[in-house]
């Protein structure tokens, strides 16, 4: 059985359930901050993007990156002003296309590498996740971020080199957020029942698509606005930190 301890109440799942075997984390608005998302990483990709795609546009990996993002836009003939075009208009948008965030993470390795800036990880995140590490809980990243920018973030955090914490990475290959069978996808590649697997995340379509395949949720609400809306929806354990959370 799970039990979670939110700032003011004490809340125990209702069903018995399995011990949770395996965590597995959003990034942006879980363990990191939004704000760093959108006010460092997001800016830098809008402005190194273009200049990256076009400066590596023949090399295998980038040129098969420009195809698929005219396979999902539907425009098999676009040149690659407007490939660049459609690529800023999904980072206007914050889409979470395959193709955009594989290019992100390729072009935030720069900034990483150059000391531009490091990856925010909330202190709780870092403590909580380094004791689950040593109760020998295995811990998973699932993040629309590439897998690549993932590493990047938690090798080149503001607490150092964490990546060691987790056991595998996934990111919207294994299919989107929202979506009921990636979690099942999920669970399916990790060799778990749905039920023993825990998945913490600040977006309430992404917990009710995880709930919904069967796994534990826990909702890191960590402003109050997103704590009132929240508690609302009544489906899933709040809590405002990760060291409100206490695995069983
Ligand atoms: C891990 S890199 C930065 C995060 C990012 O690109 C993103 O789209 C955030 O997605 P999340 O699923 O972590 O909310
Ligand atoms: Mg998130």
């Amino acid at each position: 059985m799970s039990e979670f301890m939110g700032d003011n109440d004490r809340l125990r799942l209702e069903e018995p359930t399995p011990d949770v075997r395996a965590v597995i984390t959003d990034i942006e608005g879980t363990t990191s901050d939004i704000a760093f998302v959108h006010e460092v990483l997001f800016p830098y990709a809008r402005d190194y993007l273009p200049p990256f795609v076009r400066a590596h546009a023949q090399e295998p990996t980038v040129a098969a990156l420009i195809e698929d993002v005219r396979t999902e836009a539907d425009e098999p003939d676009a040149d690659l002003d407007r490939v660049i075009t459609i690529l800023e208009k999904w980072m206007d948008e914050d889409r979470k296309a395959t193709p955009l965030k594989t290019l992100q993470g390729l072009v935030w390795e720069k900034g990483y590498i150059d000391g531009d800036f490091t990856g925010h990880v909330y202190d709780d995140a870092v403590a909580t996740l380094q004791a689950w590490a040593d109760d020998r809980r295995a811990l998973y990243v699932y993040s629309s971020g590439s897998v690549a920018a993932q590493k990047l973030l938690f090798t080149y955090s503001d607490h150092g080199d964490l990546s060691d914490l987790f056991s595998g990475y996934f990111d919207t290959r294994i299919g989107g957020k929202k979506k009921m069978r990636s979690y099942k996808a999920i669970a399916a590649e990790l060799g778990e029942l749905p039920a023993s697997l825990l998945f913490l995340s600040d977006v309430g379509e992404e917990l009710d698509a995880a709930a919904n395949a069967g796994l534990q949720t826990c909702w890191v609400a960590r402003d109050e606005n997103t704590q009132e809306k929240a508690r609302m929806s009544e489906r899933h354990p709040v809590v405002a930190s990760f060291e409100d959370i206490e695995l069983i």
